[in-house]
């Protein structure tokens, strides 16, 4: 008996350019949602864009949210019941977004995503990454009904996110490798689709290098139309496994052992150029994927990141514990091993 079933979850409007903020009621229209929105942020995204929310929705209620936690979530959940909300509409970085994710799966409502910088695949993803005490979440949950990504306001955002974001994707290449290979030796279910357009959107990213710059609006643009193909990747996927392997578990641990201290983005980048060392060798791609980074202004050294070599090593050799997702580190690397790679990479 054929016995195969699959669900994608996908958005259902993506506006991105120039000035689409401002359309972002229009496109809410479009959902045939009931009920009134409720107004998902942070403080300074909040700052830069919040009233161009307000001014599209008369007496819309909100909150501003200093970090992603479960209280975070809890605070949203109640604060949305309060209001009657009908949706959600999640404006900022990957934190406000990560909890108006998890909220309206709390709530059994749809969200629209309103990034406010390109900084990682999670703006359009239907995953959602809480940190909790020692330990992080990545939960399932719906993607957004609708992102509304506007290039003017994603172009003035610090470079920085920017480059994280380009940085997210090139780490498509090792996530893919790592699916692949936990395909061959623990038959764990691989997409061809979503592999191959994983790492289609890393190639295409990296093949506009020379269009991405700071201060050209062009880069967003670029960088946006990744994340949102890499979500989709996602998406078809029904997990993160074509966007996650073992660079995002040691970017994971990082948050655990030394967080905040650099973004998402930027860490799975330099966690990439180690594991692609681990799957290819010292003659083998990983100087691409470095060289990939510093064209685009991302980190390549632990300096950059602002990390010290041995929060490094420990991350790398720890990083297989994350979670049970099997990739290149297998049952863990040895502190030899990470030591050689991180030094031939020149990462320390
Ligand atoms: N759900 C997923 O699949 C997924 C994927 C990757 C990362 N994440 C999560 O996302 C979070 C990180 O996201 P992030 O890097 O966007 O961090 P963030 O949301 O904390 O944003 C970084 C900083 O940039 C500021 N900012 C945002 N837009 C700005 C703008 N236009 N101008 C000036 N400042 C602006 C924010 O206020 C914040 O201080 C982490 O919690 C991470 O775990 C989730
Ligand atoms: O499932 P995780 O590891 O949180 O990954 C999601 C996203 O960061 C992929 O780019
Ligand atoms: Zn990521």
């Amino acid at each position: 008996m054929f016995d195969k079933s699959t669900w994608i979850k996908l958005p259902r409007n993506v506006l991105q350019g120039h000035g689409v903020l401002d359309d972002l009621s229009a496109a809410v229209d479009e959902l045939y949602l009931s009920g009134d929105p409720f107004l998902v942020t942070s403080p300074s995204p909040d700052r830069i864009a919040g009233d161009r929310v307000r001014d599209q929705f008369d007496g819309i209620a909100s909150v501003s949210l200093d970090r992603a936690s479960f209280e975070s979530v809890e605070r949203v959940v109640d604060a949305a019941r309060e209001a009657d909300a009908g949706y959600l509409i999640a404006l900022g970085g990957g934190k406000p977004i990560d909890v108006a994710k998890m909220a309206s799966d709390r709530l059994d409502c749809g969200f629209i995503s309103v990034p406010t910088a390109a900084s990682h695949d999670g703006i359009v993803s239907g995953r959602s990454s809480i940190p909790e005490g020692d330990t992080r979440h990545s939960v399932a949950a719906d993607p957004p009904l609708a992102v509304v990504a506007d290039t003017e306001l994603l172009a003035e955002a610090p470079w920085e996110l920017t480059t994280a974001g380009c940085a997210d994707i090139i780490s498509n290449y090792t996530a893919v490798k790592d699916w692949e290979l936990a395909h061959r030796l623990k038959n764990v279910e691989y997409s061809e689709y979503a592999g191959a357009l994983s790492q289609m959107t890393a190639e295409m990213l990296v093949g506009s290098a020379d269009s991405i710059k700071p201060g050209l609006e062009e880069s967003a643009w670029i960088v946006t139309k990744a994340l949102v193909s890499s979500g989709v990747a996602m998406s078809i996927a029904g997990s993160s496994r074509p966007a996650s392997g073992a660079e995002h578990l040691f970017s994971h641990q990082l948050d655990r052992i030394a967080p905040g201290r650099a973004l998402h983005g930027h860490q799975v980048g330099v966690g990439s150029i180690m594991t692609e060392y681990f799957h290819s060798g010292a003659r083998g791609e990983w100087t691409d994927i470095r060289d990939a980074l510093s064209t685009m202004g991302a980190p390549t050294t632990a300096d950059e990141l602002g990390i010290d070599g041995e929060t490094i090593i420990e991350a790398l050799t720890t990083a297989h514990e994350i979670r049970d997702r099997y990739t290149i580190l297998g049952n863990g690397v040895s502190e030899e091993a990470a030591i050689e790679a991180a030094t031939i990479t020149g990462v320390i």
